[in-house]
Protein backbone atom coordinates (compact mmCIF):
# COMPACT_ATOMS: atom_id res chain seq x y z
CA UNK A 1 0.00 0.00 0.00
CA UNK A 2 1.79 3.40 -1.10
CA UNK A 3 1.54 5.97 2.10
CA UNK A 4 3.43 9.06 1.85
CA UNK A 5 7.61 9.00 2.91
CA UNK A 6 8.52 11.29 5.26
CA UNK A 7 10.14 14.75 3.25
CA UNK A 8 11.61 17.21 6.30
CA UNK A 9 12.20 17.14 9.51
CA UNK A 10 12.69 20.14 11.93
CA UNK A 11 12.75 21.51 15.61
CA UNK A 12 11.84 24.97 17.01
CA UNK A 13 12.42 26.38 20.52
CA UNK A 14 9.97 28.68 22.20
CA UNK A 15 9.77 30.29 25.45
CA UNK A 16 7.43 31.40 28.26
CA UNK A 17 4.66 28.08 28.99
CA UNK A 18 3.95 26.02 26.37
CA UNK A 19 5.34 22.36 27.31
CA UNK A 20 7.64 23.97 29.98
CA UNK A 21 4.98 24.24 32.84
CA UNK A 22 7.64 26.16 34.93
CA UNK A 23 7.93 28.54 32.93
CA UNK A 24 5.77 31.16 34.42
CA UNK A 25 5.45 34.61 35.48
CA UNK A 26 6.01 35.96 38.89
CA UNK A 27 3.70 34.93 41.98
CA UNK A 28 2.74 31.70 39.68
CA UNK A 29 1.97 28.93 42.38
CA UNK A 30 4.43 26.66 40.54
CA UNK A 31 7.35 28.69 41.19
CA UNK A 32 6.42 29.42 44.42
CA UNK A 33 8.95 28.30 47.20
CA UNK A 34 8.47 24.61 46.10
CA UNK A 35 10.58 21.91 48.00
CA UNK A 36 13.12 20.83 45.39
CA UNK A 37 16.82 18.75 45.93
CA UNK A 38 18.23 22.31 45.41
CA UNK A 39 16.55 23.73 48.70
CA UNK A 40 19.18 22.44 50.63
CA UNK A 41 21.03 26.23 49.18
CA UNK A 42 18.72 28.91 50.47
CA UNK A 43 19.31 31.20 47.70
CA UNK A 44 17.83 28.61 45.31
CA UNK A 45 14.84 28.15 48.14
CA UNK A 46 12.22 30.49 47.10
CA UNK A 47 12.05 29.79 43.03
CA UNK A 48 12.94 27.15 40.89
CA UNK A 49 13.16 29.46 37.82
CA UNK A 50 16.68 30.74 40.50
CA UNK A 51 18.36 27.67 39.56
CA UNK A 52 17.52 27.07 35.63
CA UNK A 53 14.47 25.21 35.52
CA UNK A 54 12.85 26.92 32.78
CA UNK A 55 16.54 27.42 31.01
CA UNK A 56 15.84 25.06 28.08
CA UNK A 57 12.36 25.85 27.10
CA UNK A 58 10.15 24.06 24.97
CA UNK A 59 10.64 22.24 21.87
CA UNK A 60 8.72 21.91 18.74
CA UNK A 61 8.88 19.17 16.37
CA UNK A 62 7.66 18.99 12.98
CA UNK A 63 7.48 16.14 10.78
CA UNK A 64 6.61 16.54 7.05
CA UNK A 65 5.87 13.82 4.36
CA UNK A 66 6.63 14.57 0.87
CA UNK A 67 2.61 15.00 0.24
CA UNK A 68 3.13 17.95 2.36
CA UNK A 69 0.83 17.25 5.70
CA UNK A 70 2.38 17.85 9.03
CA UNK A 71 2.70 16.27 12.09
CA UNK A 72 3.80 17.93 15.14
CA UNK A 73 4.43 17.75 18.87
CA UNK A 74 5.70 19.26 22.12
CA UNK A 75 7.79 18.63 24.86
CA UNK A 76 10.71 20.45 26.81
CA UNK A 77 14.06 20.26 26.14
CA UNK A 78 14.43 23.82 24.00
CA UNK A 79 17.69 24.54 21.74
CA UNK A 80 19.98 21.13 22.73
CA UNK A 81 16.89 19.07 22.20
CA UNK A 82 16.39 20.75 18.62
CA UNK A 83 20.31 20.63 17.80
CA UNK A 84 19.94 16.85 18.47
CA UNK A 85 16.32 16.66 16.45
CA UNK A 86 18.32 18.40 13.30
CA UNK A 87 21.87 17.33 13.68
CA UNK A 88 20.95 13.86 14.42
CA UNK A 89 17.71 11.93 14.53
CA UNK A 90 16.37 13.55 11.77
CA UNK A 91 19.02 11.42 9.40
CA UNK A 92 16.54 8.35 10.34
CA UNK A 93 13.45 9.90 9.50
CA UNK A 94 13.79 11.30 6.46
CA UNK A 95 13.10 9.29 3.26
CA UNK A 96 11.61 6.63 5.70
CA UNK A 97 7.97 5.30 5.35
CA UNK A 98 5.51 7.18 8.35
CA UNK A 99 4.32 3.51 9.03
CA UNK A 100 8.09 2.69 10.29
CA UNK A 101 7.52 4.20 13.74
CA UNK A 102 9.13 1.28 15.78
CA UNK A 103 11.94 1.33 13.65
CA UNK A 104 12.66 4.86 13.80
CA UNK A 105 12.57 4.81 17.70
CA UNK A 106 14.75 1.94 17.64
CA UNK A 107 17.25 3.86 15.78
CA UNK A 108 17.03 7.00 17.36
CA UNK A 109 17.37 5.03 21.02
CA UNK A 110 20.85 3.22 19.88
CA UNK A 111 22.14 5.71 18.05
CA UNK A 112 22.33 7.93 20.58
CA UNK A 113 22.83 5.69 23.66
CA UNK A 114 26.38 6.10 24.15
CA UNK A 115 25.13 9.75 25.42
CA UNK A 116 21.57 9.21 25.94
CA UNK A 117 19.44 7.14 27.72
CA UNK A 118 17.55 9.20 29.80
CA UNK A 119 16.76 13.29 29.79
CA UNK A 120 17.10 15.57 27.51
CA UNK A 121 18.31 12.87 24.60
CA UNK A 122 14.95 11.00 25.81
CA UNK A 123 13.24 14.07 25.69
CA UNK A 124 14.18 14.71 21.90
CA UNK A 125 13.35 11.39 20.74
CA UNK A 126 9.84 11.64 22.72
CA UNK A 127 8.90 14.62 20.65
CA UNK A 128 9.87 13.52 17.27
CA UNK A 129 8.15 10.25 18.03
CA UNK A 130 4.81 11.63 18.85
CA UNK A 131 5.16 14.25 15.86
CA UNK A 132 5.40 11.03 14.41
CA UNK A 133 1.86 9.30 15.73
CA UNK A 134 0.46 12.85 15.32
CA UNK A 135 1.28 12.59 11.37
CA UNK A 136 0.08 9.27 10.95
CA UNK A 137 -2.74 9.99 12.13
CA UNK A 138 -3.54 13.15 10.12
CA UNK A 139 -2.72 10.88 7.15
CA UNK A 140 -4.99 8.07 8.29
CA UNK A 141 -7.36 10.35 9.07
CA UNK A 142 -8.03 9.24 13.21
CA UNK A 143 -7.18 10.22 16.21
CA UNK A 144 -4.11 8.53 17.96
CA UNK A 145 -6.21 6.92 20.49
CA UNK A 146 -7.91 4.96 17.80
CA UNK A 147 -4.35 4.08 16.03
CA UNK A 148 -3.66 2.72 19.75
CA UNK A 149 -6.29 0.37 19.97
CA UNK A 150 -9.30 2.27 20.62
CA UNK A 151 -10.84 3.60 23.79
CA UNK A 152 -12.04 1.97 26.27
CA UNK A 153 -14.44 4.07 28.28
CA UNK A 154 -16.38 7.01 26.80
CA UNK A 155 -15.24 9.81 29.40
CA UNK A 156 -12.03 10.26 31.51
CA UNK A 157 -12.10 11.30 34.98
CA UNK A 158 -9.18 13.74 36.16
CA UNK A 159 -7.62 14.97 39.35
CA UNK A 160 -5.98 18.65 39.69
CA UNK A 161 -2.50 19.67 40.67
CA UNK A 162 -1.70 22.83 42.10
CA UNK A 163 -2.06 24.79 44.87
CA UNK A 164 -5.55 25.05 45.67
CA UNK A 165 -7.76 21.44 45.88
CA UNK A 166 -10.18 23.11 47.53
CA UNK A 167 -11.75 24.98 44.33
CA UNK A 168 -10.44 22.11 42.16
CA UNK A 169 -13.40 20.42 44.07
CA UNK A 170 -15.63 22.94 43.10
CA UNK A 171 -14.46 22.29 39.67
CA UNK A 172 -15.24 19.00 39.79
CA UNK A 173 -11.69 17.32 39.66
CA UNK A 174 -12.13 14.02 41.70
CA UNK A 175 -9.06 14.97 43.70
CA UNK A 176 -6.08 17.49 44.06
CA UNK A 177 -2.10 17.10 44.40
CA UNK A 178 -0.43 19.99 46.43
CA UNK A 179 3.44 20.77 45.97
CA UNK A 180 5.18 20.17 48.82
CA UNK A 181 6.65 23.35 50.31
CA UNK A 182 8.81 22.71 52.74
CA UNK A 183 12.35 19.87 52.54
CA UNK A 184 14.40 18.26 55.07
CA UNK A 185 16.71 21.76 54.63
CA UNK A 186 13.66 23.71 56.41
CA UNK A 187 13.61 21.15 59.80
CA UNK A 188 11.04 20.52 61.87
CA UNK A 189 9.71 23.88 61.10
CA UNK A 190 9.07 23.27 57.63
CA UNK A 191 7.74 19.65 58.30
CA UNK A 192 5.10 21.06 60.77
CA UNK A 193 3.99 23.71 57.94
CA UNK A 194 3.63 21.16 55.58
CA UNK A 195 1.31 19.21 57.41
CA UNK A 196 -0.46 22.57 58.68
CA UNK A 197 -1.19 23.03 55.04
CA UNK A 198 -2.44 19.65 54.24
CA UNK A 199 -4.59 19.83 57.44
CA UNK A 200 -5.84 23.23 56.11
CA UNK A 201 -7.01 21.64 53.26
CA UNK A 202 -8.11 18.50 54.47
CA UNK A 203 -10.80 20.69 56.39
CA UNK A 204 -11.75 22.38 53.37
CA UNK A 205 -12.40 19.54 51.53
CA UNK A 206 -14.05 16.59 53.54
CA UNK A 207 -13.02 13.58 53.91
CA UNK A 208 -13.34 11.86 50.70
CA UNK A 209 -11.74 14.32 48.31
CA UNK A 210 -8.20 13.01 47.28
CA UNK A 211 -5.27 14.79 48.68
CA UNK A 212 -2.01 14.16 47.44
CA UNK A 213 1.76 15.55 47.99
CA UNK A 214 3.69 16.17 45.36
CA UNK A 215 7.74 16.31 46.73
CA UNK A 216 9.59 16.71 43.18
CA UNK A 217 12.41 14.72 44.48
CA UNK A 218 13.19 17.06 47.52
CA UNK A 219 13.09 14.59 50.28
CA UNK A 220 15.47 12.13 52.20
CA UNK A 221 14.37 8.90 52.94
CA UNK A 222 13.82 9.40 57.14
CA UNK A 223 12.02 12.81 55.79
CA UNK A 224 9.68 11.25 53.65
CA UNK A 225 8.52 8.45 56.29
CA UNK A 226 8.17 10.88 58.22
CA UNK A 227 6.06 12.91 56.37
CA UNK A 228 4.29 9.75 55.58
CA UNK A 229 3.38 8.93 58.71
CA UNK A 230 2.22 12.38 59.81
CA UNK A 231 -0.08 12.73 56.35
CA UNK A 232 -1.90 9.55 57.16
CA UNK A 233 -4.04 10.89 59.74
CA UNK A 234 -5.43 13.59 57.24
CA UNK A 235 -5.67 11.11 55.09
CA UNK A 236 -3.03 11.67 52.16
CA UNK A 237 -3.83 9.18 49.55
CA UNK A 238 -0.51 9.73 48.07
CA UNK A 239 2.78 10.98 48.44
CA UNK A 240 4.74 11.48 45.08
CA UNK A 241 8.08 11.62 43.98
CA UNK A 242 9.78 11.61 47.51
CA UNK A 243 13.10 10.74 46.56
CA UNK A 244 16.25 11.31 44.16
CA UNK A 245 14.71 9.14 40.40
CA UNK A 246 17.94 7.53 40.87
CA UNK A 247 17.18 5.94 43.98
CA UNK A 248 14.99 3.01 43.40
CA UNK A 249 16.72 1.27 46.69
CA UNK A 250 14.94 4.37 48.76
CA UNK A 251 11.86 3.87 46.86
CA UNK A 252 11.39 0.42 47.80
CA UNK A 253 11.85 1.26 51.54
CA UNK A 254 9.21 4.00 51.32
CA UNK A 255 7.12 1.69 50.05
CA UNK A 256 7.70 -0.74 52.58
CA UNK A 257 7.20 1.79 55.46
CA UNK A 258 4.86 3.99 54.20
CA UNK A 259 1.44 3.72 56.15
CA UNK A 260 -0.61 0.82 55.27
CA UNK A 261 -3.24 2.46 52.43
CA UNK A 262 -1.28 5.11 51.66
CA UNK A 263 0.26 4.87 48.06
CA UNK A 264 4.02 5.70 46.69
CA UNK A 265 4.31 6.99 43.22
CA UNK A 266 7.16 8.19 40.83
CA UNK A 267 8.17 8.35 37.53
CA UNK A 268 7.89 11.26 36.00
CA UNK A 269 11.66 11.73 35.60
CA UNK A 270 12.03 7.91 34.45
CA UNK A 271 12.28 7.16 31.05
CA UNK A 272 12.09 3.88 28.92
CA UNK A 273 11.16 0.17 29.76
CA UNK A 274 14.48 -0.41 30.99
CA UNK A 275 14.06 2.78 33.79
CA UNK A 276 10.49 1.57 34.29
CA UNK A 277 11.41 -2.11 34.70
CA UNK A 278 13.51 -0.63 37.63
CA UNK A 279 10.88 0.74 39.14
CA UNK A 280 8.39 -1.91 39.13
CA UNK A 281 10.71 -5.21 39.35
CA UNK A 282 12.46 -3.50 42.65
CA UNK A 283 9.04 -2.60 43.83
CA UNK A 284 9.03 1.16 44.30
CA UNK A 285 5.70 2.21 44.01
CA UNK A 286 2.28 1.64 43.76
CA UNK A 287 1.68 3.91 40.88
CA UNK A 288 4.22 4.52 37.82
CA UNK A 289 3.71 8.20 35.86
CA UNK A 290 5.77 8.56 33.22
CA UNK A 291 5.81 11.61 31.03
CA UNK A 292 5.46 10.78 27.46
CA UNK A 293 6.76 13.64 26.35
CA UNK A 294 9.94 12.41 28.36
CA UNK A 295 9.90 8.53 28.70
CA UNK A 296 10.56 7.98 25.09
CA UNK A 297 7.27 9.18 23.47
CA UNK A 298 4.42 7.44 22.72
CA UNK A 299 6.26 4.27 21.13
CA UNK A 300 7.91 3.57 24.51
CA UNK A 301 4.86 4.14 26.68
CA UNK A 302 2.80 1.41 25.12
CA UNK A 303 5.67 -0.71 26.49
CA UNK A 304 6.25 0.45 29.91
CA UNK A 305 2.22 0.83 30.27
CA UNK A 306 2.39 -3.28 29.44
CA UNK A 307 5.19 -4.18 31.67
CA UNK A 308 3.14 -2.57 34.17
CA UNK A 309 -0.58 -4.00 33.46
CA UNK A 310 1.52 -7.44 33.96
CA UNK A 311 2.45 -6.54 37.37
CA UNK A 312 -1.18 -4.71 38.17
CA UNK A 313 0.41 -1.13 38.53
CA UNK A 314 -1.32 1.83 37.55
CA UNK A 315 0.20 4.13 34.81
CA UNK A 316 -1.14 7.71 35.72
CA UNK A 317 0.70 9.72 33.11
CA UNK A 318 2.18 12.85 34.24
CA UNK A 319 0.56 15.87 32.34
CA UNK A 320 1.19 16.50 28.98
CA UNK A 321 -2.35 17.26 27.60
CA UNK A 322 -3.64 15.68 24.84
CA UNK A 323 -0.41 13.38 24.48
CA UNK A 324 -1.43 11.69 27.39
CA UNK A 325 -5.19 11.77 27.55
CA UNK A 326 -5.08 9.82 23.66
CA UNK A 327 -2.60 7.12 25.27
CA UNK A 328 -5.10 7.25 28.96
CA UNK A 329 -8.64 6.82 27.31
CA UNK A 330 -6.86 3.40 25.66
CA UNK A 331 -5.72 1.73 28.74
CA UNK A 332 -7.50 -0.01 32.11
CA UNK A 333 -4.74 0.21 34.11
CA UNK A 334 -5.00 4.13 33.31
CA UNK A 335 -8.22 4.75 35.51
CA UNK A 336 -7.88 8.58 35.63
CA UNK A 337 -5.79 11.69 34.44
CA UNK A 338 -3.69 14.45 35.69
CA UNK A 339 -4.62 18.10 34.98
CA UNK A 340 -2.40 20.85 36.00
CA UNK A 341 -3.65 24.11 36.88
CA UNK A 342 -1.98 26.71 34.91
CA UNK A 343 -3.46 29.48 36.43
CA UNK A 344 -1.42 31.62 37.95
CA UNK A 345 -3.70 31.01 41.46
CA UNK A 346 -4.78 27.76 40.29
CA UNK A 347 -8.35 29.01 40.47
CA UNK A 348 -9.97 28.28 37.04
CA UNK A 349 -8.89 25.72 34.06
CA UNK A 350 -6.90 26.59 31.43
CA UNK A 351 -5.17 24.74 28.86
CA UNK A 352 -2.03 23.04 30.35
CA UNK A 353 0.66 24.07 27.34
CA UNK A 354 -1.41 27.36 26.95
CA UNK A 355 -0.79 29.72 24.96
CA UNK A 356 1.16 27.11 22.57
CA UNK A 357 -1.84 24.85 21.10
CA UNK A 358 -4.97 25.45 19.56
CA UNK A 359 -8.34 23.71 20.28
CA UNK A 360 -6.09 22.08 23.54
CA UNK A 361 -9.31 19.91 24.79
CA UNK A 362 -9.91 20.35 28.82
CA UNK A 363 -11.63 18.84 31.18
CA UNK A 364 -15.26 20.28 31.51
CA UNK A 365 -16.25 19.35 35.65
CA UNK A 366 -13.26 17.37 36.29
CA UNK A 367 -14.60 14.94 33.34
CA UNK A 368 -13.55 15.11 29.50
CA UNK A 369 -15.66 12.97 26.56
CA UNK A 370 -13.74 10.74 23.90
CA UNK A 371 -15.63 12.86 21.61
CA UNK A 372 -13.03 15.34 22.22
CA UNK A 373 -10.53 13.95 21.23
CA UNK A 374 -12.12 12.48 17.49
CA UNK A 375 -9.83 14.85 15.28
CA UNK A 376 -6.47 13.48 13.62
CA UNK A 377 -3.96 12.78 15.00
CA UNK A 378 -3.34 14.65 18.44
CA UNK A 379 -6.29 17.05 17.17
CA UNK A 380 -4.57 20.50 17.81
CA UNK A 381 -2.87 23.18 16.33
CA UNK A 382 0.37 25.62 17.03
CA UNK A 383 -0.85 28.88 17.84
CA UNK A 384 -0.36 31.27 15.33
CA UNK A 385 0.20 34.10 17.49
CA UNK A 386 3.67 32.01 19.17
CA UNK A 387 6.76 32.61 17.41
CA UNK A 388 8.46 29.87 17.32
CA UNK A 389 12.41 30.19 16.56
CA UNK A 390 14.97 27.39 14.21
CA UNK A 391 17.98 27.74 15.87
CA UNK A 392 19.97 24.90 13.39
CA UNK A 393 19.34 23.40 10.28
CA UNK A 394 20.71 20.52 8.62
C1 LIG B 1 3.94 20.79 41.11
C2 LIG B 1 5.19 20.00 40.86
O1 LIG B 1 6.22 20.53 41.66
C3 LIG B 1 5.64 19.99 39.42
O2 LIG B 1 5.76 21.30 38.99
C4 LIG B 1 4.72 19.22 38.49
O3 LIG B 1 5.18 19.34 37.17
C5 LIG B 1 4.72 17.75 38.69
O4 LIG B 1 5.60 17.20 39.53
C6 LIG B 1 3.37 17.05 38.65
O5 LIG B 1 3.30 15.93 39.11
O6 LIG B 1 2.43 17.59 38.09
MG1 LIG C 1 4.95 15.17 40.15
Amino acid sequence: MSFPKIKHVRAFVVTGGGADYHDQGDGHWIDDHIATPMARYPEYRQSRQSFGINVLGTLVVEVEADDGTIGFAVTTGGEPAAYIVEKHLARFLEGAQITEIEKLWDQMYFSTQYYGRKGLVINAISGVDLALWDLLGKLRGEPVHQLLGGAVRKQMEFYATGARPDLAQKLGFIGGKLPLHHGPAEGEEGLKQNIAELAEMRSRVGADFWLMFDCWMSLDLNYAIKLAQRAHEHGLKWIEEALSPDDYWGYAELKRQAPRGMLVTTGEHEATRWGFRMLLEMGCCDIIQPDVGWCGGLTELVKISALADARGTLVIPHGSSVYSYHFVITRHNSPFAEFLMMAPKADEVVPMFNPLLLDEPVPVNGRLDVGALDKPGFGVRLNPACTLRRPYTH
